[in-house]
């Protein structure tokens, strides 16, 4: 029997790592992890309860506590903390704001890591998993890594179309070019291509464009195993 497929989606912020993997994992029958929703659902979990999200020490030592389990139907991804459903509280401003320093924590990501690699060994028919360390971290054996890109200006400008005029298009890109220079910048699995990860820069390529560029990808890798 074939062994099942597993991609890894890496790139900076609002390159269209989601909105492609969740498509991808949809039409080829695949299950789909949000790496990036369990960092923010710690990150909520710890400004929920008090804790000083600019004290690593404190961090770690809380790093355990929250219960984080994410449904992977690419259709209807689901995220709870502690039982509650936290897909609305982990898209705030606070939470995007502080969501890189809990990220940069060893602790917060050893924790992660073990459930991101247990989702994509329990996913019998394969996994589109996204994030920002997974080709070079958490699944270096994948089948398949893609490394998204577009300039600061795109993703800005799809950014602030998702928030509709709620704040500047300048304000928008520093905010997005701030968070990856901390998630590129950080110690423990930095955000960072993988040496055999395939680059798509997504920048002049439509949302369909992209999804049907990565299907080939994988269709090409399962062809020839
Ligand atoms: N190729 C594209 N062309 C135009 N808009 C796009 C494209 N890809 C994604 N988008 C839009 O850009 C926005 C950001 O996409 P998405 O959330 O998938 O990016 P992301 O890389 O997962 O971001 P983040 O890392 O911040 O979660 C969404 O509104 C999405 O619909
Ligand atoms: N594999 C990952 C995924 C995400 N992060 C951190 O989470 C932040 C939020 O990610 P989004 O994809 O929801 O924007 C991101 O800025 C990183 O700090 C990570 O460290 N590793």
């Amino acid at each position: 029997m074939e062994s099942p497929v597993i991609v890894a989606i890496d790139g900076p912020s609002g390159t269209g790592k989601s909105s492609t993997s969740k498509a991808v994992a949809a039409e080829l029958g695949l299950s789909y992890l949000d790496t990036g929703a369990q960092y923010r659902a710690i990150t909520w979990w710890m400004l929920s309860n008090g804790i000083d999200v600019e004290d690593p020490d404190e961090i770690a030592l809380a790093a355990t506590k929250p219960v984080i389990i994410s449904g992977t139907d690419p259709k209807a991804p689901t995220i709870t903390v502690d039982g509650a459903d936290a897909s609305a509280p982990i898209r705030t401003p606070e939470v995007t704001a502080a969501v890189s320093a809990v990220s940069a924590v060893p602790e917060v990501r050893r924790r992660l890591v073990d459930a991101q690699r247990c989702a994509a060994a329990h996913a019998a028919q394969g996994i589109v998993v996204e994030g920002r360390d997974i080709g070079t971290t958490v699944l270096p054996d994948a089948t398949l890594k893609i490394f998204l890109t577009a300039s600061a200006e795109a993703r800005a400008a799809r950014r602030n179309g998702e928030l509709k005029g709620g704040q500047s298009m300048a304000a928008t890109q520093e905010a997005l070019v701030r968070r990856d220079a901390a998630d590129s910048g950080r110690k423990t699995s930095p955000l960072i291509k993988a040496d055999d990860a395939v680059e798509v820069d997504t920048t002049g390529l439509s949302l369909d464009q992209v999804i049907e560029c990565v299907v080939t990808l994988i269709e090409e890798k399962r062809a020839v195993r």
